[in-house]
Formats: C-alpha cells, sequence, structure tokens
C-alpha cells in the first residue's frame, strides 16, 4: 500500500467520515471503497460526463483550478462539498492539479452505464503524480520528466531514475556526495524513498524535491532483483552492467513497483536500464553546477549557459544537451568523434541546412513511440509520427553522403521503418480527429466492410437509388418510388397498374387507394445496416487503429533508436551552428595536465553586453610543473570572476565536444570542476554565509586529483578580514604542497596579502586584471596582466552604485587614515614569517584556552575526519573560547 508521509492523507479520512455518519447511497460507498485504496491522492470520480470531486478534495480542485464548489444536496450525504469538471476538459485541468504537486487518481467508468443496471463498475485506470506522467500539458518538451528513487545502504546510496515519458531509466549509487550531485543535475520532479529512512532522506535531500514513501518491502535487494529480472525477461543483470550495483539494483525495483502501483503496468518501452558511471564524465559538484549556471540563472533575469548553447531543432536533441552539459566527457576519443563532427558540419553549411531543415519537421519522436508502447497514441499523433519517420529519411540521405565515419555510425543506426510509415499513410488520414472513437480517421480504401458502411451512411440517397434502378430494370415497373415512413421504414411503392409485376419476394405492408407498399429482405438489411452504420464504422475505425498502433509497437526500439540518432545529431549540429555564429575555436583535446587558453571569452556575458561593447579576450595557462596556481587580484568590477568562470565553461565546452570561445584551447583532460565563487547566503536552510562557504571549500579540499581544477572566488571573505586572510592562505598553501594532486586552481582574492605567497611557492603567480586611473576615475580594461595589485577601488565602485557623496567622501577618508596604519603592512610582515605548511601564530601560549584548542587540534587526525566531522569539532573549538 501507499503512504504520503507515513499515512493516510486527511482527504481520505474526510471524505470516510462525512459520508459514514448518514447512510452511504451505493455510488458513494463506491467512491469510499476506491478512495480508500488511494490515501493521499485527489480522486477524480467519472460519474456520466463529469469528473466529480467530494469532501476535501472537492475543496482543494476548487481553490486550484477555481471551479465552483457546491455541497451535495439529494439526501444521503448532504454535508459533501463537490467540485466536478466535464469530462473532455481532463486535459486543461489535470496538469493543473498536477503542477500544484497533487497525485491525483482518475477514476473511469468501466462499462457502458447504458448497458448496466444500477452502479456502473469504476475503478483507477491511471494514478498521475508528478514525477509519472504522460501528458504533454505536464511535460515540457525540452525537459525530462524524471521520477528518482534513493536508497540507503550504508555509506552507499542507491539511486534510479525514470522519465516513463521517453522511456529512459537509468540506476547509479555512490557516496552521498556523488548522489547529491546527480539529484541536483537531473532534478527529478518527484522522489520516492522508503519509510523507515526518512530521517536519512530528510538529511541528505530536506525539503529539495516532491517526494513520497513506500513501505520497506518495496526496499528490499531480493524485490528489486526480481523486478528487475521479471521486467527485462533476464535471468542476470549483468548484460546492463548493473550487476554489482547492490543499492542501485533496489531503488531500481521501486521504480519499477511504483509504476504498477500508479496502475502504469503496460511500460514496454522501458528496454534498457543504463548505469551512470561515475568514472566516465567529469565531476561537478552541485555547487559547480550552480556557480558556473550550467542549466539555470543564479538571479532572476540571468541566462543560463544552456540558453547559449541550445540551438536545437528537436526536443529530444534540447532534453539530451542537458546532459551532455552536466555530464562533460573524459575520454579523449570520444570527445574527439563529437568534436570531428562538429568541425565537418560547421564546414559543410549546406550538409548542416539540409539537415536542420528535416530535423525541424520530425517533432518529438521520442515520446510518441512511447505513447504506442504504453497504449496512449491518439490518431493525431500517429499521423505525426509518420510525419517523423518521413522527415527522417532525407536525414538519412543527407548522412549517407557524408565523408565522416561517426556519421556513417549513426546512420547505420537510423531506421526507415517504411513498412510502418507506409502504413500510416494509406490508412490514417492527414488530419484525423484527436480521439479515436470519434472515426473519421481511416482512408477510403482501407476496408471493404467500412467503406461499404460510410457509403450506406454517408450516400444513403445514392445507394437507395441504385436499389430502385436495378428494381426497375429488373420488375419493368417503371413508376417505382423508394420512400420511408416511421412505421415499417424504407419501402418500394407500386401503382397498382404495376401490381402484377411485382415479384414473389417482396412483403406487402401497406395498400393504399392507387398503390400498394413493399418492403424487401434488401431493404430491410439495408435499414438495420443505416441504422448500425455509424456505430459499426466507430468500432471498425478503432480497430484498423488498434491494429496500427500493435504494427508500431512492434517497432519501438528501433524509433527509439533513431530519436537517439536525430538528438545525437541535434546536439552536434547545435554545437556546430554556434561555433559558426559566435565565432569558436576548435580546442585541441590531450592528456597532458596542461591548460592553455588563448584569447579565451565568456560565453554567456560575450552574448548579453550592451551594444557597442567588445568582450575583453584574456590568456589563461595553467599546468602542474610551472604554474599551478594563479592568484588574481584587482579591483572589484575588474572581471575577476568573469575569467574564473569562462576559463571552466570552456573546459567543460571542449569536453562536450563544443567548440569553444576562444582564439586557441589546448585542454588536458581535466576529471573534476571545482568551484567556490561568491558567498552565497543560505539562510533559508538555516545555514549561515560562512558555514555554506567553509562546507563547500572543504568538499573540494577532499576531493581533489591531479586533474582537477578549481576556481576560488574570494574564499574567507565571509568572516572578518584576519580569519579570511588565514584561511584563504592556508587554502592556497594547501592546494600547492598536497601531495599527488597539483589541482589547477584560479584564485581571485581582494587580500592583496596573498601575493606573498608567489614569492614562497614556485607554482604559484600573481595576476591582476587591469585598470587605469585617470583623472580620479578608473577605467575598467579587462585585461590580465602578471603581477599583483595593491588597491580595490571598492570606494570607487560604491560611488558608480550611486552611494551619497558624503558616504563616498568619509569613505575615502576612512581608507586612508586606515592606510597609514601601521597595522596593515605589520601584519603583511606576519604572514610573510609564518613558517610555510605550519598553523598560522593564532596562539597565544600565555592564555590556557587557546592552549587547550591547540592541544585539541594537534589530536586531530584531520586526513581521518569527513567534512561534517570537521565542522562539528569547529563548533566545539568555538564553544571552549567561550
Ligand atoms: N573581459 C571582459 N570584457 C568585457 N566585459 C567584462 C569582462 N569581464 C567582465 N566584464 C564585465 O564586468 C562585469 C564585472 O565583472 P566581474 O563580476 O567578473 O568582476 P569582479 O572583478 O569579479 O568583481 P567583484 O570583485 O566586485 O566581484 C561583468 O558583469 C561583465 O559585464
Amino acid at each position: 500500500m501507499l503512504f504520503e508521509n507515513g499515512k493516510p492523507s486527511k482527504s481520505g479520512t474526510l471524505a470516510k467520515k462525512s459520508v459514514k455518519k448518514e447512510k452511504e447511497t451505493p455510488m458513494m460507498k463506491q467512491y469510499n471503497a476506491i478512495k480508500a485504496k488511494h490515501p493521499g491522492a485527489l480522486l477524480l470520480f467519472r460519474v456520466g460526463d463529469f469528473y466529480e470531486t467530494f469532501g476535501e478534495d472537492a475543496i482543494k480542485a476548487s481553490q486550484i483550478l477555481e471551479i465552483v464548489l457546491t455541497k451535495r444536496s439529494n439526501g444521503a450525504a448532504s454535508a459533501m462539498e463537490l467540485a466536478g469538471f466535464p469530462h473532455h476538459a481532463l486535459d486543461t485541468y489535470l496538469p493543473r492539479l498536477v503542477k500544484a504537486g497533487q497525485r491525483v487518481a482518475i477514476c473511469d467508468q468501466l462499462e457502458d452505464p447504458k448497458s448496466v443496471k444500477g452502479v456502473v463498475k469504476r475503478g483507477v485506470t491511471e494514478l498521475v503524480t508528478p514525477g509519472v506522467s504522460f501528458n504533454d500539458n505536464v511535460l515540457n518538451v525540452k525537459k525530462n520528466n524524471y521520477l528518482a528513487s534513493v536508497y540507503f545502504l550504508k555509506q552507499t546510496v542507491g539511486v534510479s531514475f525514470l522519465d516513463v515519458s521517453t522511456g529512459e531509466f537509468l540506476t547509479a549509487q555512490g557516496d552521498q556526495a556523488y548522489i547529491d550531485k546527480l539529484m541536483q543535475s537531473f532534478m527529478p520532479s518527484e522522489v520516492i524513498y522508503c519509510r523507515v529512512q526518512k530521517e536519512q532522506y530528510e538529511a541528505a535531500f530536506r525539503d529539495d524535491f516532491n517526494s513520497f514513501q513506500l513501505d520497506d518491502w518495496v526496499y528490499t535487494h531480493e524485490y528489486g532483483y526480481d523486478k528487475l529480472l521479471k521486467h527485462f525477461g533476464t535471468n542476470s543483470m549483468k548484460g546492463y552492467g548493473i550487476q554489482n550495483l547492490e543499492a542501485g539494483i533496489v531503488a531500481a525495483g521501486a521504480v519499477l513497483y511504483y509504476l504498477e502501483a500508479t496502475e502504469h503496468k503496460n511500460v514496454s518501452h522501458i528496454s534498457t536500464i543504463g548505469r551512470i558511471e561515475e568514472d566516465k564524465y567529469v565531476w561537478l559538484d552541485k555547487f559547480t553546477i550552480r556557480n558556473l549556471e550550467l542549466l539555470s540563472p543564479q538571479h532572476e533575469g540571468g541566462v543560463p549557459l544552456i540558453q547559449i548553447l541550445d540551438k536545437c531543432v528537436t526536443p529530444m536533441g534540447a532534453r539530451l544537451l542537458k546532459k551532455w552539459v552536466l555530464l562533460p566527457l573524459k575520454d579523449k576519443r570520444k570527445i574527439e568523434e563529437r568534436l570531428n563532427v562538429v568541425r565537418y558540419f560547421k564546414e559543410e553549411e549546406d550538409v548542416l541546412d539540409t539537415l536542420v531543415d528535416s530535423m525541424q519537421q520530425v517533432g518529438d519522436m521520442e515520446r510518441l513511440i512511447s505513447k504506442v508502447a504504453v497504449g496512449r497514441i491518439n490518431p493525431r499523433e500517429m499521423v505525426q509520427l509518420k510525419r517523423a519517420l518521413q522527415h527522417s529519411l532525407p536525414v538519412k540521405e543527407a548522412l549517407a553522403k557524408c565523408d565522416v565515419p561517426e556519421l556513417k555510425t549513426l546512420n547505420d543506426r537510423l531506421h526507415s521503418c517504411e513498412l510502418l510509415m507506409d502504413k500510416i499513410e494509406k490508412e490514417l488520414q492527414n488530419n484525423p480527429p484527436l480521439n479515436a472513437t470519434q472515426g473519421g480517421m481511416v482512408n477510403e480504401g482501407v476496408n471493404e466492410e467500412l467503406d461499404e458502411l460510410r457509403k450506406i451512411a454517408f450516400s444513403g440517397k445514392d445507394y437507395l437509388n441504385q436499389i430502385l434502378e436495378r428494381e426497375i430494370e429488373s420488375t419493368g415497373i417503371s413508376s417505382l418510388k423508394i420512400a420511408y415512413n416511421k412505421v415499417f421504414g424504407y419501402y418500394l411503392e407500386v401503382r397498382n397498374v404495376h401490381k402484377d409485376k411485382v415479384p414473389e419476394t417482396w412483403i406487402r405492408k401497406q395498400t393504399l387507394v392507387n398503390a400498394e407498399r413493399y418492403i424487401t429482405e434488401e431493404l430491410k438489411t439495408y435499414e438495420e445496416k443505416i441504422l448500425h452504420a455509424e456505430s459499426q464504422i466507430n468500432v471498425l475505425e478503432q480497430q484498423i487503429f488498434q491494429n496500427l498502433v500493435l504494427l508500431a509497437a512492434d517497432y519501438v526500439a528501433q524509433i527509439q533508436q533513431n530519436a537517439a540518432v536525430i538528438a545525437t545529431l541535434d546536439c552536434l549540429l547545435s554545437f556546430a551552428n554556434i561555433a559558426n555564429e559566435y565565432n569558436y575555436a576548435a580546442p585541441s583535446i590531450n592528456d597532458t595536465r596542461n591548460l592553455q587558453i588563448t584569447e579565451g571569452r565568456h560565453p554567456v556575458i560575450e552574448r548579453n553586453l550592451p551594444i557597442g561593447e567588445e568582450y575583453i579576450p584574456n590568456d589563461v595557462n595553467l599546468n602542474d610543473s610551472e604554474q599551478q596556481i594563479m592568484i588574481i587580484t584587482g579591483p572589484n568590477m575588474a572581471g575577476k570572476s568573469a575569467l574564473l568562470r569562462q576559463t571552466a565553461l570552456i573546459v567543460l565546452m571542449a569536453q562536450m565536444g563544443c567548440f569553444v570561445p576562444a582564439k586557441a584551447a589546448e585542454v588536458g583532460i581535466v576529471d573534476k570542476v571545482f568551484t567556490r565563487v561568491g558567498a552565497s547566503d543560505n539562510l533559508s536552510k538555516g545555514e549561515s554565509t560562512f558555514m555554506v562557504e567553509m562546507i563547500e571549500t572543504a568538499s573540494i579540499l577532499n576531493n581533489l586529483s591531479d586533474r582537477s581544477l578549481v576556481l576560488m572566488d574570494e574564499i574567507g571573505r565571509g568572516t572578518s578580514t584576519y580569519d579570511g586572510i588565514s584561511i584563504a592562505w592556508s587554502i592556497v598553501e594547501h592546494l600547492h604542497n598536497q601531495k599527488g594532486s597539483r589541482a589547477k586552481t584560479l584564485f581571485a582574492t581582494h587580500y592583496h596579502e596573498l601575493n606573498q605567497l608567489a614569492t614562497d611557492f614556485p607554482r604559484i603567480h600573481n595576476f591582476n586584471v587591469a585598470v587605469k586611473e585617470v583623472g580620479g576615475k578608473v577605467i575598467f580594461l579587462r585585461k590580465l596582466k602578471e603581477g599583483g595589485s595593491e588597491h580595490s577601488f571598492g570606494i570607487h565602485v560604491a560611488q558608480l552604485a550611486g552611494m551619497p557623496p558624503t558616504v563616498v567622501s568619509r569613505a575615502n577618508e576612512i581608507l586612508s587614515h586606515l592606510e597609514k596604519d601601521k597595522i596593515h603592512t605589520k601584519n603583511k610582515q606576519k604572514l610573510k614569517e609564518v613558517p610555510q605548511a605550519s598553523q598560522l601564530t593564532i596562539f597565544n601560549a600565555a592564555d590556557p584556552k587557546s592552549e587547550q584548542i591547540k592541544d585539541a587540534l594537534e589530536q586531530l587526525d584531520v586526513n581521518a575526519l569527513t567534512p561534517i566531522d570537521a565542522l562539528l569539532k569547529l563548533n566545539e573549538l568555538k564553544k571552549m573560547l567561550s
């Protein structure tokens, strides 16, 4: 049974109570029984042509949908609230309920009310939840809609993602940080987890996602493994490479259970399960994804990278591109394969145009074929599927002419599915109705009986004339007439003079003064036919359509593969397009640990500069032998952050297989990118800014490798200046001296004191983003130069920001006063004297508290500490102080 937050929902309870007090009508009894089976879900109960909601569901529905709330007035359940809408408006209202976070159980009439006495049989035909939906209005074409399942197994976390609308099914397992990163990347619309793991779940993900709890028996290896074997019809999961992912299997099994529990039993389009391999992709922690604004901007009105990269013309392409952005590659060969194709398309603009033109018409082939598999495709969508296949043909033709091995491989995987395409073309009209029950969708000449029926239904007069002519000819009764009356239907009328010519088989029905009326076997049959023609037409059309759906179901695997090929092509074409449009260069990828960017630019800022302004390019060189760490100082607004981010973005774009905003870029494969940019407030989650800063930094320092790229922007600014400098200083030292991981680092700071580090450490170099001071005004040159800098020009920025002149001039006064103060210089001297890689002298031997803290620190085994332990320890030390 399903539970919401461990207990049945209020609405389920209320509905029961309010009806039980009085005598239940049979229908309400049925309603209550169904409602009780789906606690936590808002029940849409089909009554005739309406979907009705009752009790608390009605109150919720009326608020969310802005529909009228009434009270049920027919005796027994007089106190019951009621709100409903016409059944044909389901597509409009359902998405609104789901988007408002509701789980919606759709309860339909399972038999024809006309053929039943008493209460019609009803049942829930679908439970739509935010993570499990096929409804186009719930889904966003450019986004996958993932359901995630999470399972904690000691230190390992298993996760599984399913987009039921495309059939994509994935699993992974790893430590908390890895799964957290995946969750932030895949951004599931709904997460299911084991009820008894509530605490762990909430500690890990707080209330980041819509969540739902399942019973603990669902989250067992035995159950999950068996579920997967049954679904895929195999006797092991070895072929999918997930046999040993114990936690991953448990999480994936629960996904399949949940599909069943939500009445999604027909899911043959989920034909494979993939493993998200941690070591195949560049590690981006969740802070990096956020700080680099890869998929969404940090602030309203901002532009994320994806918006620049996405020129895809198909929904599949747009969805795949998001994955490419979040999962850049580490395999040089694979990256080069993508780059080769982009280079080719960039040069062969005709091919690019042909492909883009055809693919523009392909539409969402991936979701259409999923609808075929689950039997939810409508006639109009079937015609769209045909068009998708038709427009894939020129793609195939164009690819066949391309002399690039990677494109040949893609072309080999593209199926033309001609038989299916021709059959849809032959059988379905080009503009069929939306609903298969409406009729009028099948072409003429497909089915003789159907054609006959249509003749009867739509060309009745002609048909009767044909009978009349035939009868006149065979009987010789020239004045014969056909007419209709309500009493005995169609009849033949014979004037008395011709009475003797009437064949014996005719049945006399009426005698008039001058004539007699007869019916014949043929007319009777015709009459029956015409009466039933329309309903028969519908039945036959539906049969023909169903057969078409069955045929299309044989093509699920092929069309899914086509969709994957088209999506890949779309992303590569998009890369080629932007390379041309924005003047990007092909990066050169190698296995060294060097990064050499010549005239690099920020892909997003350069597209959003005010008219007339040009982005100033800069070089960045980093390696593990001479220049491992660049300390970048410079005034506020100089462009330090932009430089840091562009460096990471160029590396990531290169490893996605995309050309880069630079004159040239040599990229030695990077395996992890870490950023700590700015001190963003996280008060809503109960953490102080500085705490967040330290958590994020700790996660960087604990996960470094010699291929990592680290960006640190103003680390330490969340605390007092001296604490900040001390922390920043020791972090840089740590990055430089860490054995076995000379992570390439860009360190932007306002602490000019850190410039001292360059003299003390061989692989640390100072740079500054240049400005020019002319007549008391600062001109931003945006050019990176070697050497440190002395000023921050913060007051100048305050002036630019419109600070009252009195405040600005007072600030200048205070600054000059402080600058004269020797503390500044003395402190600098002090830092210089600090022995390298040792604790900064912050302890006073005369102070017992200080000694106590020192002892505690000395006893610590830093290598054995997790980031959380470290923070707890820090807190303990702080308490010692007070
Ligand atoms: N190379 C460049 N060419 C043109 N404009 C740039 C360049 N770099 C930065 N800018 C512009 O300058 C603005 C400020 O840059 P940025 O935020 O990188 O400054 P900063 O040095 O990090 O400032 P702060 O120290 O105040 O955080 C950017 O928003 C961008 O509009």
